[in-house]
């Protein structure tokens, strides 16, 4: 239902397609904030690697290689708790870096962020890890000790350097698309002030979505999102947009990037931020809507959040913006402590 897009266009030799491209890009995120990509320029092999590194073969729904490297090194959420938590997420917000455990984070608590509606408080199911640039001035990354899980720190470090050289040809496209000088946005972010999430929600019974949820309903506090998933199914986006209403957004396999806008792209540009959640997938869900104790799968996702250099601030690029809030003129950094010290 939701349009696929073929980045390989932006790279035509012919500048016409190319600017059709950028201005379908545009056009697509401003209808719905967000698009499928695929051919964005992670290669199929980073993502299989990243997959590998986090998730189980049997939960994994495509064919994966190297089925004879050691248990280990494929699977960090499949360790221990004991093992996982050698390299924890601090119990505050900030630095957003490692391991959060099954239970801590509560995304529906910044649910209502832009809308004011008071909604009733859902506990994500869910364990997660968050990472960052391996040279960030700000925050250091918190890796698994030497020993728990070898493969993890290199996998991640080189994934998160090809997501940024996909997030800059993005950046430009997006630019020339708003008919921006082409270098707009991606000037705006050569901090790599990014991060990088992967989420495993275990499998739980269909009983738990009454009163439980993977994600709660959220936009990205960032610029653009590369949202990576398996095909377990179950991402939903608000459709039509500030309706309240839920549909599944189909896996198209996990080298497909769902490509979101998040909350700065959308004050500097006016391109809506997606409100998307992770649900009952609607397949499973049933007309007589009874809850029962059969299990759904589990799940694993890979985000990239793009997010802007600190100091960048938030007043918005294009002329005929009305500044409607104060935040506007925040820094991106600012913005971001006040977003995430909402979830902790
Ligand atoms: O797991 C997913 O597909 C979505 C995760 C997400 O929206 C987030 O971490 O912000
Ligand atoms: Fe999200």
């Amino acid at each position: 239902m939701f349009e696929q897009l073929d980045f390989a266009t932006f790279y035509s030799v012919d500048t016409t397609q190319r600017d059709r491209f950028c201005q379908d890009l545009v056009s697509s995120l401003r209808q719905n904030g967000f698009v499928r990509l695929i051919n964005h320029g992670i290669s199929s092999d980073d993502i299989d690697r990243a997959f590998e590194t986090v998730c189980p073969p049997m939960s994994r729904k495509w064919k994966y290689r190297n089925a004879n490297r050691d248990f280990k090194s494929r699977d960090f959420f499949e360790l221990p708790l004991e093992e996982k938590l050698k390299s924890p997420h601090p119990p505050t917000a900030n630095p957003h870096r490692g391991y959060t455990a099954f239970g801590i984070e509560n995304v529906s608590a910044v649910s209502n962020y832009g809308n004011g509606a008071k909604l009733p408080v859902l506990n994500d199911m869910k364990e997660s890890y968050d990472i960052g640039y391996e040279h960030d001035n700000l925050y250091a990354n918190i890796w698994p000790p030497s020993g728990v899980h070898d493969a993890f720190e290199p996998t991640f470090t080189s994934f998160f350097a090809s997501a940024y050289n996909a997030e800059i040809a993005i950046l430009q496209a997006l630019s020339l698309g708003l008919r921006l000088p082409p270098q707009t946005l991606s000037q705006l972010h050569v901090e790599k002030a990014n991060e990088l999430r992967l989420t495993h929600y275990p499998a739980v019974s269909r009983k738990e979505f009454s009163h439980s949820t993977r994600i709660a309903a959220h936009t990205d506090f960032g610029t653009i999102t590369l949202l990576f998933q398996d095909c377990v199914g179950g991402l939903q986006m608000e459709f039509p947009r500030g309706s309240g209403k839920f549909v599944d957004v189909e896996s198209g396999g996990p080298h497909e990037c769902i490509l979101n806008v998040g909350d700065c792209l959308e004050k500097w540009t006016g391109l809506p931020s997606a409100r998307h959640r992770v649900h009952l997938p609607e397949r499973l869900q049933r007309d007589d809507d009874q809850m029962d104790e059969s299990m759904v799968d589990e799940r694993y996702s890979i985000a990239y959040f793009a997010k802007p250099d600190r100091a960048a601030s938030l007043r918005p690029l294009l002329g005929d913006l009305k500044h409607s809030d104060e935040e506007g003129y925040m820094t991106a950094g600012e913005f971001q402590r006040m977003r995430i010290s909402q979830t902790y």
